[in-house]
């Protein structure tokens, strides 16, 4: 594949802190229409790699390429502007509010709470929401408070309310963890779906459901690269085993 078909390259990245390399001259790239799963033990700076690309954290070395934009150079919003969305662990979602203006809220047309709620809902948010709500299997929920939710629901809202923002690249820290076995089939249906037009990278510890979603798996321990490649290779690979997989 050339490099023009990549929608995210990493090189070289690196972040200090006081002297501590949480990443260290990472390098890896993402394909257009890729589902990419980051793995490692605890502390290995899986979650540090997603706040590097979201620009929550500034690198200290290194290159983050996202199409043709170097998004070391950009600030937070900017990067979500450009097209990248994250989900963290916790769902931060308005709870109060129904699943229909959550999402409403989330159209890009929607800046502001309050704005978002007076204007006027014109045919395309309508529609728009609609199809969001019926990917996110939240359809017979539209009009139900998002806090009467169940855990796993609320977790797809907040996909939901970041696909539709329409990321290229959509960015999620664990969002099996809490969910039900069924959930997680669910969420990796979505998943396996919603690729056919943008990248996903994932951060997860289940092992069932990086082997339902990843296309290739990235491996990462004390900062960097141990192993790369499809599932059935890094299970193989001795270093994955000797410091993640057989513990
Ligand atoms: N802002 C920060 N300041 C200092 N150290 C940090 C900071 N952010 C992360 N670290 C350290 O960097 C290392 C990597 O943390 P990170 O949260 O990225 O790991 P992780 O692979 O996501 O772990 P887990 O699976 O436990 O979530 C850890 O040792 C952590 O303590």
């Amino acid at each position: 594949m050339s490099k023009k078909d990549f929608v995210l390259s990493v090189e070289g990245l690196t972040v200090s802190f006081d002297g501590f390399k949480a990443v260290n001259d990472l390098s890896f790239y993402v394909d257009e229409g890729e589902i990419r799963v980051i793995i490692g033990p605890n502390g290995a700076g899986k979650t540090t790699v997603l706040d590097l690309i979201c620009g929550r954290t500034k690198a200290t070395d290194g290159s983050i390429k996202f199409r043709d934009q170097e998004l070391t150079r950009m600030k937070e919003h900017e990067i979500v502007h450009a097209g990248v969305g994250r989900k963290f662990q916790n769902p931060s979602i308005y709870e109060d509010l129904t699943v229909f203006e959550n999402l409403e809220l989330s159209y890009p047309k929607g800046h502001g709470v309050f704005g978002a709620l007076m204007f006027k809902r014109d045919e395309a948010v309508i529609e728009s929401v609609h199809e969001i709500a019926d990917m996110i299997f939240l359809k017979e929920h539209l009009y139900q408070r998002a806090d009467l939710l169940s855990h796993g629901q609320k977790q797809w809202l907040e996909i939901g309310m970041l696909l539709i923002q329409d990321p290229a690249l959509l960015m999620l820290d664990e969002p099996v963890a809490g969910m039900s076995i069924a959930e997680r089939k669910q969420t990796a249906e979505l998943l396996n779906r919603i690729t056919q037009d943008r990248s996903v990278l994932v951060i997860e510890h289940d092992m069932q459901f990086v082997e339902d979603i990843a296309h290739r798996v990235t491996v990462l321990h004390q900062g960097k690269l141990l192993s790369e490649g499809s599932l059935e290779h890094v299970k193989s690979d001795p270093k994955v085993v000797e410091v993640y997989l057989g513990h």
